[in-house]
């Protein structure tokens, strides 16, 4: 079945039909991982968005039972040049297709993903809508022209309720932003004892948890939509050891009174190159991020740069002067991607461990 993806500012992809029949609007954005579209279709961060790979050929290894970073995906739609319809791969469930229809997901195949990408490189990214070819050409433009992007994307994926996954270590409230399972894992694996609370938990409650420390999620859309979130940072850094992702991470800035702003096309991908001030070392990282923190705005702040892009040499890491509390603008679980930067949750825990030991001292 013929359908097309048509952007904001008029230019038309025709392409083939696959995954859910559905209309979808949203920001077109593009990711360059080689691999990974499992986890990228399952990142809660995507919300509001329709993603296009730039590797030619998505779904060849189909979709397995263990790669999800959620449950419930929440991306608007995917775009690609050529979808692979029997997979070969001994993990492989179902096909890309198949997984897709299942979880209401509407995609286009046979795009010239390249023009695609080179486009939203130059103007920015673009909203867009993926239709039925037809004669409704000019309507669907006009419902695209009408729509806006959505502010309540975080709403949307967060947790309502706070649930636990236990552990015998370090107690850990984790805040649920668009939470990608990845992060869980790597707590989990480091035995902590997690309690998950929705993105709207006040500081109050949080503490009342008495926690070791307190994990801020990725997730999606602007971080000043969330303003409850960065009102309950401004309350929890003084006292507990606070580790910031992504999402997390644009909001604990926030916080401490930086400013954010809006890339032109974001930094979407599995490889790309970060330098850390305090190892002097370059590291691989995953990135999912449309907005960043603008470096001119720390001066201002007791934030300090760590770590930069080194393709643009925008913000990626920063720490705070005072308090325990530190984060990354990249996804150190990886989930896809290099996991170069797993260390941080180690370096997490440690911040813990030193920050009770001051306590004590002090006492
Ligand atoms: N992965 C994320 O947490 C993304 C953060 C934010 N939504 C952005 O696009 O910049």
């Amino acid at each position: 079945m013929k359908r097309q993806l048509i952007l904001e500012d008029g230019t038309v992809f025709n392409g083939e039909a696959f995954g859910s029949l559905e209309e979808s609007i949203g920001e077109v954005v593009f990711n360059t991982g080689m691999t990974g579209y499992q986890e990228i279709l399952t990142d809660p961060s995507y919300c509001g968005q329709i993603v296009t790979m730039t590797y030619p050929l998505i779904g060849n290894y189909g979709v397995n039972r263990d790669d999800f970073e959620t449950i419930n995906p929440s991306i608007f739609g995917f775009v690609v040049k050529e979808v692979a319809q029997s997979p070969s791969n001994f993990r492989s469930d179902e096909n890309l297709d198949a997984y897709l229809q299942a979880n209401n997901i509407p995609g286009i195949a046979g795009i010239d993903t390249r023009k695609l990408t080179k486009l939203l490189r130059k103007h920015g990214t673009m909203r867009g809508i993926i239709t039925e070819a037809g004669a409704e050409d000019q309507e669907a433009a006009q419902k695209l022209a009408q729509s806006k992007l959505l502010t309540n994307q975080v709403e949307m994926v967060s947790t309502i309720k706070p649930y636990v996954s236990p552990g015998r270590g370090y107690r850990i409230v984790l805040v649920d932003f668009g939470m990608k399972h990845g992060i869980l894992r790597e707590l989990t694996k480091r035995n902590c004892h997690v309690t998950v609370v929705p993105y709207n938990y006040s500081a109050e409650n949080i503490l009342r948890l008495k926690p070791d420390g307190i994990m801020l999620t990725n997730g999606p859309g602007d971080p000043k939509n969330v303003p409850e979130a960065i009102d309950m940072i401004k309350q929890v850094i003084p006292h507990v050891p606070t580790f910031g992702i992504c999402l997390g991470h644009q909001l604990l800035a926030l916080a401490c009174g930086a400013d954010t702003e809006k890339l032109i096309f974001g930094h979407r991908g599995s490889n790309h190159p970060v330098y850390d001030f305090e190892t002097k070392r370059a590291y691989l990282t995953s990135q999912n991020h449309g907005y960043a923190v603008r470096e001119a705005s720390l001066a201002a702040t007791d934030l300090e740069l760590t770590q930069v892009a080194l393709n643009d040499k925008t913000v990626e890491g920063v720490k705070h002067r005072n308090y325990p509390a530190f984060s990354v603008q990249y996804h150190p679980e990886s989930s896809p991607g290099p996991d170069d930067t797993n260390y941080l949750f180690d370096r997490f825990i440690e911040n813990i461990a030193s920050y009770q030991a001051l306590c004590k001292e002090e006492v």
